[in-house]
């Protein structure tokens, strides 16, 4: 919430302590960030074992960044729908649903990304 004692400099840098604690909540308290996180590990892994190109870097971080924004959002919306309607609910059902289309379409598009960099590297070791 808005401080109004706060002056521009002030206030953007209290947002930013709310929004990196947001960051630490989401990795210390959602299974489905931290899995992200780990599937993340393992690419910058296979990053370094392929020596892949920094546009190739830029791509796999754009991608990776793209599932967890996408994760962190459905997450919010999931907490959003179980506190305003904690009961079952048809509506929530839907919502719900469309919101986790979210990371499942981020998951598609980074897979894609993932064989356009990878496929080729590994066609060549056999
Ligand atoms: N209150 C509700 N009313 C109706 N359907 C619900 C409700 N809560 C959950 N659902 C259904 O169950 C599915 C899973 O909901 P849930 O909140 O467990 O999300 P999840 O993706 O399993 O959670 P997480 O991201 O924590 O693993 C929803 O997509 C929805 O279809």
């Amino acid at each position: 919430m808005k401080n109004p004692n706060d002056g521009f400099f002030r206030g953007r840098l209290r947002s930013l302590k709310f929004a990196f604690r947001g960051a630490w909540l989401l990795i210390t308290t959602e299974d489905s960030i931290k899995a992200q996180l780990c599937i993340a590990l393992f690419a910058i892994g296979l990053g370094f074992y392929f020596d892949i190109s920094n546009t190739e870097w830029m791509l796999q971080f754009l991608a990776i960044g793209l599932v967890l924004v996408a994760e962190a959002v459905n997450t919010a919306i999931e907490e959003i729908a179980d506190f305003i309607h904690p009961e079952f609910h048809v509506k929530i059902g839907f919502i719900k649903d469309i919101a986790a289309g979210a990371p499942t379409f981020a998951a598609i598009i980074s897979l894609i990304i993932a064989g356009f960099i990878y496929l080729p590297k590994i066609n060549l070791l056999f």
